[in-house]
């Protein structure tokens, strides 16, 4: 039975290790499990129970310290060229960059953060258990891990999982939200909204910076407008053994852009452009957004900017909060290179068409890890008459 499943089924949702004298043994138990890390941490664990533990190679090893191109929102929104050439670089040559005088305001992303903390470690379990759930379309979810009903090895994380498919209706779907912390509600739909507002202003600048102008921007800034956002407000509790498993692991995002807020403890890794395989400890600027290049503007933009492969380590002291939003345009809208950036025969088309039905059917599928979902979509030419998808790989 999946996991998920034994957990709400359990009916012991807010209960601690009844009855066990060990609390490995009662760790290791998969209803201990289901109910997610930050529950598994109150049992007294002092060992990382063997479903987290990653084998040898995979495991969060040496990584190195690397400050993200800036990008500066008032220089970009004045179309300063030399602001709008760091954006196009940032995207083409590293898929991620850190923006400042971004308009989100400093209380919005702080009340954000402090309302995360509190949903995780003040709320009793029972409060979450209650949006748990295995169905990974669900619009509001309570999970833990990756994928948490196809992980191999499990992540040391969990997550609240918040949809809104058409950002213009942010107001019909909060009332769906968590009630608790009373100000869920509040606070996390003032962030979103904020970031609505900056992936548009992104999207405006990037659309300008690939070529894309005219009535074709205007048409897919509307569309960017009624578009989905994916919050994804993530709990990595400190860890027993951090060395021997991963908070997230290596994955790209499948979006447009991903605006993410963090709190001060380090922990996101992006994977280094040079092609060396090394991993590069992101050490944001205070106050700054850290954004990122999803799958689909890398399928739109025809691979000119790149979607990236980050992972997240966890620490053995302080725990981590973070908000990942996530946006791309609606669900039912198919996501296709730009005809303006496909050019036969020099610069041929590299992916096919996607949508949101056929990344959830993946998904649901494999692990969706490392870029396997992108490069699903990928095309590659044996000879001019056939085009098959690639293997996934992690070179990227
Ligand atoms: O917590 C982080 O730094 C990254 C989170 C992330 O990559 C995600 O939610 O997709
Ligand atoms: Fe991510």
């Amino acid at each position: 039975m999946a996991i998920l499943d034994v957990a709400v089924d359990s009916g012991k949702a807010d209960g601690k290790m009844g009855g066990s004298s060990s609390s490995e043994v009662a760790a290791d138990s998969e209803q201990q499990i289901g109910l997610g890390v930050r529950h598994l941490c109150d049992s007294g664990i002092t060992r990382l129970p063997s479903r987290y533990v990653l084998p040898p190679v995979e495991r969060p090893g040496k990584s190195r310290s690397a400050l993200l191109p800036v990008v500066d929102l008032i220089g970009l929104r004045a179309r300063a060229p030399c602001e709008l050439a760091a954006l196009d670089a940032a995207c083409r040559d590293y898929g991620f960059f850190q923006v400042v005088n971004h308009g989100v305001g400093a209380d919005v992303g702080r009340g954000m953060l402090d309302v995360a903390r509190r949903f995780f470690f003040d709320l009793p379990q029972a409060e979450r258990a209650r949006y748990m759930s295995g169905d990974i379309r669900a619009a509001v979810r309570f999970g833990t891990s990756f994928n948490q009903l196809k992980d191999g090895v499990l992540s040391w994380r969990d997550f609240l999982k918040l949809l809104i498919s058409d950002s213009r209706r942010l107001a019909d779907v909060v009332p769906s939200w968590p009630s608790a912390p009373v100000d869920l509600r509040e606070a996390t739909a003032s962030y979103a909204r904020a970031c609505q507002r900056l992936f548009r202003e992104l999207m405006d600048a990037a659309l300008e910076a690939l070529g894309i102008v005219g009535r074709r921007r205007d048409e897919l800034l509307e569309e960017c407008e009624g578009g989905s956002q994916m919050m994804m407000v993530n709990c990595f509790p400190a860890c027993p053994e951090p060395d021997l498993t991963l908070g997230m692991p290596p994955h790209s995002d499948y979006g447009f852009l991903t605006i993410l807020l963090q709190d001060e403890v380090n922990g996101l890794e992006v994977m280094s452009s040079q092609g060396d395989g090394e991993w590069l400890v992101v050490e944001p600027q205070p106050g700054a957004l850290v954004v990122n290049v999803g799958d689909h503007l890398e399928i739109f933009s025809n691979g000119s900017y790149r979607s990236v492969l980050h992972r997240v380590r966890v620490n053995g002291r302080r725990a981590r909060v973070s908000v990942a939003s996530l946006h791309s345009l609606a669900a039912e809208r198919v996501i296709t290179p730009a005809a303006e950036l496909v050019n036969e025969p020099d610069k041929p088309r590299q992916y096919m068409d996607t949508d949101m039905a056929t990344f959830l059917a993946y998904l649901a599928s494999a692990e969706g890890k490392y870029k396997s979902f992108l490069h699903s979509r990928r095309i590659v030419r044996r000879n001019p008459s056939s085009t098959v998808p690639l293997e996934s790989d992690n070179t990227r």
